[in-house]
């Protein structure tokens, strides 16, 4: 078995509305996130690859039509958009079409998150 994974970089607004008012991150503020699809598999023979990258990023196409420069609580299921609501937000969206391991998230350089579905 091996991994690979494609970073994904999105600008857009977030708060986060079941804080405390006092809380900073209730107030309406930005993130430069960014987005780890990891994929786990087995490395085809004939290609040399688990799956060609640009695959990848076919796939998450749509989902970055969405995200990028929007206001996150406003898009359906992201209403309380913290890094594990979004980490399983794509999650839900791409396992459809990827073998998933994990979603990374990251809304700074310091802070995120890792999701790996409901099986591990
Ligand atoms: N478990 C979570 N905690 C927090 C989330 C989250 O999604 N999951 N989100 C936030 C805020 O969105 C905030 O913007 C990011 O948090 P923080 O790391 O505190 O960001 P700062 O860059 O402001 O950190 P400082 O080092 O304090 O400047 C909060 N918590
Ligand atoms: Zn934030």
């Amino acid at each position: 078995m091996i991994e690979i994974f494609r970073e994904f970089t999105f600008e857009a607004a977030h708060r986060l509305p079941n804080l405390a008012e006092s809380h900073k991150c209730a107030r309406l503020h930005g993130h430069s996130y960014r987005v780890e699809v990891h994929i786990r598999g087995k490395v085809d023979p004939a290609t040399g690859w688990l799956m060609d990258f640009g695959d990848v990023k076919k796939a998450f196409q749509p989902l970055l039509d969405q995200l990028d420069h929007y206001y996150l609580n406003e898009i359906a299921g992201l209403e309380n958009p913290t890094s594990e609501v979004l980490a399983q937000w794509i999650w839900d969206r791409l396992i459809g079409s990827l073998p998933l391991s994990a979603i990374h998230v990251r809304e700074t350089c310091t802070s995120g998150c890792i999701y790996r579905g409901e099986n591990s």
